[in-house]
């Protein structure tokens, strides 16, 4: 079978990098919705653990340990590890040395034991604290090979977008979507539309990735790349190194697009070759063809266009709190009374007051206090070496304190080896251990109130930093700059110096040195849980309804661009729950410094608003971090329902995970809806209608997709309706293990097979079928050998359970296996039409069955299948 994406090659119908990488996923199709494969799932520790709670209440596994990784990066402290004995001893005395507060020492104990005990408990592979390759989850993945072209990457989290730079589909998703990888694999989708961002000629000498993308923000917006998968092309993203083209993609998030891409080249092939995870032999070569394929055909269509001139590009840093807010570091702070919007006026006087600046004030006049150089944006070697380069021989200004924190283990060695550290060390640096650290302060790392700082992460947002904090966005070279001149400084003046600086550098190691080390992929668990007789089963039904909000008055919150930051801050985020945040909506915005007393100016604290379930706010509502804890927080304080004239992608989606209805409508009838709000008067959201009432005026109709008003209307939980697709599910992935066998993970060898029992033969028969798959069966004319299967799925409904019960009951008399999962559901039933029980048995094999090398199994090719679909023809 040929991948879907070179089906079309020079025919008819061109197709964009995108579009042949959905066509290659797509498992199936229906009402428009389209369900997705994913071949890649990375997990951190502050999305994932209500998503493995998820899993273990509903008795699900984790379809494919075999792809996906883990590791713990937002919340550990980034002080030496020298004395690291355990997880919890260190960092409770990294919280204490610090002074933090006892009483966050336990959440974030909580968050990081809970993964480790998550990742054991369902066999994932993990990289902890005392493993050198722990780091930032999208360093990490690219670092390990695991990020590779034309594969779909997930992770809970919105810098995912940074993969895009392989040629992956890479995106951010919140934590029920976390749950329903881990469980199925897949995702329920639509399709986004095409973008293009062309950036052609050269870059000036001293400007970087960094102020490339930083400029194409401050020219589309944060909402510009909306509803958009962005492709970037043209010399300029031909010519960067892959470090460089994964800071752009890492913040198309930041201009609002659901992922970012760059076509796989002879520069991503050579970057991957021999990384620990990445295709060996033969299977290389059929991988490098297969990517090759990857670009967007001649003639194809973009929705959106834009080309921006190299040469119009300089050093780019913010003024303000929202990555748009940027200037050339030769401009000035702007004027609000220069703009003519009257929310973006008010938002400009805002970010402001906040960054304590004046209009017109010189951007090299503006003295800072702190250097964070770090963050998922920029902490590869290129960007330490490139940092080095500035303050080789120099001294950070006085009063300046300048931290640096490498974005895994393995570029902290390489750094090391390169000798950067002391170049580091000696100019006043603090050299930290990996992790995210002050880009979000989810661990002591955190700005004090006031501080300002020159930063290297990618969100300026308003105490994201620490409270009160201010943060200035810029590339590697230029904080850099800034750390030696103690203000905001362009880099192109230190260019002659930096010059004569890299002559005197020590050679780059060559990184395949420390990048080659085999991985020990952790087994499937050999531990399971006792057999759980009636156990939940992949039911659909299980999320809370929504039909009509009637006679609300709704409150009006006139902001744009409101980012989860601002919905819910990061101290929030240590929860391992998804209740009890309604006191942390808004918080900053809702409550004083001293995080009590209510501030009298913020909408929801006033009556009748306090206790209002419909909110009605500005553009892009609920940009930035993926986190699902924002609409969690909201919907604990109430708020079931949001109309907006934009939302962020990933917020939008988690709403309807959680029973909540996002409404995009028109800035003016938002407007509207402002003014008969403030007057306190009544509307009805009436989602069965499709429309909002307000008495004498004529009713608004409103559009929502028709799958997820289905979803909303009859509380229908994803997972559940997913899992009914099973079949779809098993049968692309026997495809993809032919097609795209360097997909299967090293231990993954379709050790699954079901039997299907019915009523036409005895129950012994369907023992001995067992048996065999158990076995393993012998090569056939018709069929080639199979290897044992370690778990066997005894499948029956209406009559035929019965006898499935007492197959599984012989197996274990007789010493072949246990029993250890009984699940019963209702499906649809096949001739009689209604609803039919079914029942789900699944059997371990008593002998541990050898693994089978995927290459081997993959010779029977899709017809063989990856679980067994052969068991139903039996
Ligand atoms: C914690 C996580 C949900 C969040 C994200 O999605 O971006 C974080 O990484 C951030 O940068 O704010
Ligand atoms: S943006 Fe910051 S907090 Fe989020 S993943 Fe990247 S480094 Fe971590």
């Amino acid at each position: 079978m040929a991948p879907n994406s070179v089906r079309y090659e020079g025919e008819a119908h061109p197709r964009t990098l995108y579009d042949k990488i959905w066509a290659d996923h797509l498992v199936h199709e229906a009402d428009g919705v389209s369900l997705i494969y994913i071949d890649r799932h990375l997990v951190h520790e502050v999305t994932s653990p209500q998503a493995f709670e998820g899993l273990r209440m509903s008795s699900r596994e984790v379809r494919r340990t075999d792809c996906t990784l883990a590791t713990v990066d937002h919340n550990i402290p980034t002080s030496s590890r020298k004395n690291f004995k355990d997880t919890k001893s260190f960092i409770a005395e990294a919280d204490s040395r610090t002074q933090v507060n006892r009483r966050c020492a336990s959440p974030v104990l909580q968050q990081v034991v809970t993964l480790e005990q998550n990742v054991q408990e369902f066999g994932l592979t993990y990289f902890g604290m005392e493993d050198k390759r722990q780091g930032i989850v999208h360093v990490i993945g690219p670092e390990q090979g695991f990020t590779l072209p034309g594969t779909t990457v997930v992770c809970g989290d919105s810098h995912t977008s940074t993969h895009g730079a392989f040629g992956a589909l890479a995106f951010g998703i919140g934590t029920s979507e976390v749950e329903h990888v881990l469980a199925t694999q897949t995702l329920l989708m639509k399709k986004a539309k095409n973008m293009r961002i062309k950036v052609s000629g050269k870059l000036a000498e001293g400007v970087t990735s960094k102020d490339v993308i930083l400029h194409i923000i401050g020219i589309i917006g944060t909402a510009g790349g909306m509803g958009c998968v962005v492709e970037f092309c043209g010399d300029v993203f031909e010519n960067m190194s892959m470090e460089a083209r994964m800071s752009v993609c890492n913040m198309t998030i930041e201009a609002g697009a659901r992922a970012g891409m760059v076509a796989p080249d002879e520069t991503t092939f050579n970057y991957l070759k021999g990384r620990p995870l990445c295709p060996k032999g033969k299977d290389w070569d059929k991988a490098v063809e297969y990517w090759k394929s990857l670009r967007t055909d001649k003639g194809a269509k973009f929705d959106k266009d834009i080309h921006i001139d190299a040469a119009d590009i300089a050093p780019t840093v913010t003024w303000g709190t929202s990555p748009e807010d940027v200037v050339p570091i030769t401009g000035i702070v702007p004027d609000p009374s220069q703009a003519t919007d009257e929310t973006k006026r008010t938002g400009m006087l805002r970010a402001l007051q906040y960054m304590g600046l004046e209009p017109g004030t010189k951007m090299q006049d503006i003295t800072i206090q702190k250097v964070f150089i770090g963050s998922c944006t920029n902490s590869r070697i290129e960007d330490m070496r490139s940092v080095a380069s500035v303050v080789k021989g120099k001294k950070v200004s006085s009063g300046v304190e300048a931290m640096i924190v490498p974005g895994s283990g393995l570029v902290k060695k390489q750094a090391e080896a390169e000798g950067l550290d002391k170049i580091f060390t000696e100019a006043g640096f603090d050299w930290r251990e990996p992790g995210c650290s002050m880009c979000l302060g989810m661990n002591p790392d955190r700005l004090k109130p006031q501080e300002r700082c020159a930063a290297t992460s990618n969100r300026n947002f308003e105490g994201r930093q620490g409270p009160q904090g201010r943060t200035h966005l810029m590339s590697p070279a230029m904080a850099a700059a800034a750390a030696i001149a103690g203000k905001l400084k362009d880099v192109r003046e230190l260019l002659p110096e930096m010059q004569a600086t890299n002559g005197k550098m020590a050679e780059p190691t060559k990184s395949m040195d420390f990048y080659s080390e085999p991985i020990d992929w952790t087994a499937p668990k050999e531990v399971q849980e006792p057999p759980s007789e009636g156990v939940a089963a992949p039911t659909s039904a299980g999320m809370p309804q929504f039909t009509s909000l009637d006679d609300v008055v709704a409150c009006p919150l006139k902001k744009a661009n409101v980012d989860t930051d601002c919905i819910i801050p990061k101290q929030f985020l240590k929860t391992i729950q998804r209740t009890g945040l309604g006191k942390a909506a808004f918080f900053e915005l809702r409550y004083e410094d001293d995080g009590v007393t209510e501030r009298q100016d913020f909408v929801l604290n006033q009556e009748p608003y306090r206790s209002a379930s419909v909110l009605i706010a500005g553009d892009n509502f609920g940009c930035g971090s993926s986190r699902e804890h924002a609409p969690w927080a909201l919907n604990d304080q109430g708020i079931r329902c949001i109309i907006a004239p934009s939302f962020a992608d990933i917020f939008f989606n988690n709403c309807f995970k959680n029973g909540m209805l996002p409404i995009a409508i028109t800035k003016d009838i938002v407007e509207e809806l402002w003014t008969h709000a403030e007057a306190k008067k009544k509307l009805t959201v009436d989602l069965t209608k499709q429309e909002i009432r307000r008495e004498g005026c004529e009713a608004i109709p409103f559009e929502v997709d028709p799958f997820r008003r289905h979803c909303l209307l009859n509380g229908l939980d994803d997972i559940g309706l997913t899992l009914q697709k099973a079949e779809h599910i098993d049968s692309f992935e026997a495809r993809r293990s032919s097609t795209f066998p360097w997909l299967d993970g090293p231990r993954y060898s379709r050790m699954k097979a079901e039997v299907r029992i019915s009523t036409a033969k005895s129950s012994s028969f369907y023992t001995r079928v067992a048996k065999g798959f158990l076995g393993g069966l012998p090569a056939s004319d018709d069929r080639p050998e199979r290897p044992p299967a370690a778990q066997l799925i005894l499948s029956a409904t209406g009559n035929a359970i019965e006898r499935a019960v007492r197959v599984a009951q012989d197996l274990k008399e007789e010493g072949d296996a246990e029993i250890i999962r009984i699940r019963t559901q209702t499906v649809a039933g096949s001739n009689q039409g209604g609803q039919v029980p079914q029942v789900l048995i699944t059997v371990k094999a008593k002998s541990k069955p050898h693994a089978v090398p995927v290459m081997v199994a993959s010779k029977g090719g899709a017809k063989e299948g990856s679980n067994g679909k052969q068991g139903t023809d039996w």
